[in-house]
């Protein structure tokens, strides 16, 4: 089963904070670990040693300005690249096409789950079996929270 989270209840687009002007001057910042890879066939040999295959969903933590995201997404079906410096938003926008949405630093998927299970007061039942009705308003009451099962 695939669980996606949907931040869309939470989310804002960045674009608007993000002009074009502020693409160049990027400064590196070490608290971040930060340096770019600029050599493409390295780029390209780390991403081959990924085997990835064209139905995967490649998770990126740190993208930068996105040189090795576009690598990637050539072999993936779809990648999800997590950024801490806003200051590579643009690049990642203007340059790469990439799609921008904010993960709210208060967001606790924990949180949000006990909060689905009280609001149907299914917090402290426990089962090995459940009947449709059931079922059915625990799936709803996830989709209104913005958790998703495939
Ligand atoms: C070494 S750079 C790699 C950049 C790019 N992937 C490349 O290969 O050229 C590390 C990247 O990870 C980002 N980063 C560092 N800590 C992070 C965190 N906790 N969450 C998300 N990104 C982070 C940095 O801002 C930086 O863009």
């Amino acid at each position: 089963m695939k669980l996606t989270v949907d931040f869309a209840i939470v989310y804002q687009t960045l674009v608007s904070e993000c002009p074009k002007s502020t693409i160049s001057g990027i400064q590196f910042n070490k608290d971040f670990g930060q340096h770019i890879l600029k050599n493409p066939l390295i780029i390209q040999s780390i991403v081959d040693k990924g085997a990835i295959r064209p139905t995967d969903t490649v998770l990126e933590i740190g993208p930068g300005t996105g040189n090795m995201t576009v690598k990637i997404l050539e072999q993936a079906k779809k990648v999800i690249a997590c950024e801490i410096d806003p200051s590579y938003f643009p690049s990642l926008y203007y340059f790469r096409n990439l799609c921008l949405q904010e993960v709210p630093t208060d967001f606790d998927i924990k949180t949000l789950i006990d909060t689905v299970l009280n609001e149907i007061n299914f917090a402290d039942k426990r089962a090995r079996t459940m009947d449709l009705d059931d079922f059915v308003l625990l799936l709803a009451t996830f989709n209104k929270h913005g958790i998703h099962f495939a």
